[in-house]
C-alpha cells in the first residue's frame, strides 16, 4: 500500500522547499504547477481556450503564453481568474492522476502531490493524507515579494486570490510551521513523516 500526500499551503509558504527535502528522501513528487505549465502548452486543449478568451495579447512573440502578462490579468481579476482556472485545472489533475498511478504500480511506499488549491478545489480526495505548510501572513507576503520582486500591491493581490492559510490549517491532518529555520522545517517533516509509518 502507497500512503499518498496531498501537500499544500499558500503561495510563498514553503511547499517547494518541503518537496524538495522529499524528493532528496527518495519521495517522488508531483508538482502541480509543472503540470500546470505542461498543460497550457502550444498545442494542449487549455492553450486554445486561453487564447480564445483572452485574445493574442497574452502571447509571446513565439506563440508562447506570456505568464508575466496572464498572471497580471487574472489576479486582479476575479472572473477571469475562475475561467482560466476551469480551462487549466481538469487537465492538471487528469496528469496528475495518472503520473500518480505510475507511481503506485512502481511500489512507491509514499507519493506526494504539491497541489497550491488543494482546498479550494475540494481535492481532499485525491491524498490519503493533507500536509499543509504553514506561515505568518508577514512572512509570506515578505517571502513572496522577495522570491518574485513583486511589489507589496502585486503580492498582496496573489495572497488575496487564495483561500487564507489560517483557514486551510482547519482542513489539514499535520501542519508544518515555517516561520522558523529551514532546519527547524525539515525536523518537522521528519517527525511527521514517522508518524506515518514512511
Ligand atoms: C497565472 C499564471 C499564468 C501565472 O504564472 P506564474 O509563472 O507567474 O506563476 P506559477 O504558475 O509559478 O504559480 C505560482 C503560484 O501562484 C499561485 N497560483 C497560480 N495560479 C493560481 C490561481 N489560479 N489561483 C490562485 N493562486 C494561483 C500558486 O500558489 C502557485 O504556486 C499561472 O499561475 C497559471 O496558469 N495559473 C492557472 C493554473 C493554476 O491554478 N495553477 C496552480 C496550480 S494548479
Ligand atoms: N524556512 C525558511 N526560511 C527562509 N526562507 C524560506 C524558508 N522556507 C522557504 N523560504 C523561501 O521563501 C520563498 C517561498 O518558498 P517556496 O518557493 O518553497 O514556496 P511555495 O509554497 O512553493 O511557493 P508557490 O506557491 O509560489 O509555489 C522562497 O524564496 C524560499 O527560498
Amino acid at each position: 500500500m502507497s500512503l499518498t500526500i496531498g501537500l499544500t499551503g499558500g503561495i510563498a509558504s514553503g511547499k517547494s522547499t518541503v518537496s524538495k527535502m522529499l524528493t532528496d528522501m527518495g519521495i517522488p513528487v508531483i508538482d502541480a504547477d509543472i503540470e500546470a505549465r505542461l498543460a497550457v502548452e502550444k498545442g494542449e486543449a487549455a492553450y486554445n481556450d486561453i487564447v480564445r478568451y483572452f485574445g493574442d495579447e497574452i502571447l509571446n512573440q513565439d506563440g508562447n503564453i506570456n505568464r508575466e502578462k496572464l498572471g497580471s490579468i487574472v489576479f486582479r481579476d476575479e472572473e477571469k481568474r475562475k475561467a482560466l482556472n476551469s480551462f487549466v485545472h481538469p487537465a492538471v489533475r487528469k496528469r496528475m492522476l495518472s503520473k500518480a498511478e505510475k507511481a503506485k504500480q512502481n511500489g512507491e511506499i509514499a507519493i506526494v502531490l504539491d497541489i497550491p488549491l488543494l482546498i479550494e478545489g475540494n481535492l481532499q480526495y485525491m491524498a490519503d493524507k493533507i500536509l499543509l505548510v504553514y506561515v505568518n501572513e508577514e512572512t509570506q507576503l515578505q517571502r513572496l515579494m522577495e522570491r518574485n520582486q513583486y511589489s507589496e500591491e502585486e503580492a498582496l493581490a496573489r495572497i488575496k486570490s487564495q483561500m487564507p492559510i489560517g483557514e486551510k490549517v482547519q482542513h489539514a491532518d499535520k501542519v508544518i510551521d515555517n516561520n522558523g529555520t529551514i532546519a527547524e522545517t525539515k525536523q518537522q517533516l521528519e517527525e511527521i513523516l514517522a508518524q506515518w509509518g514512511i
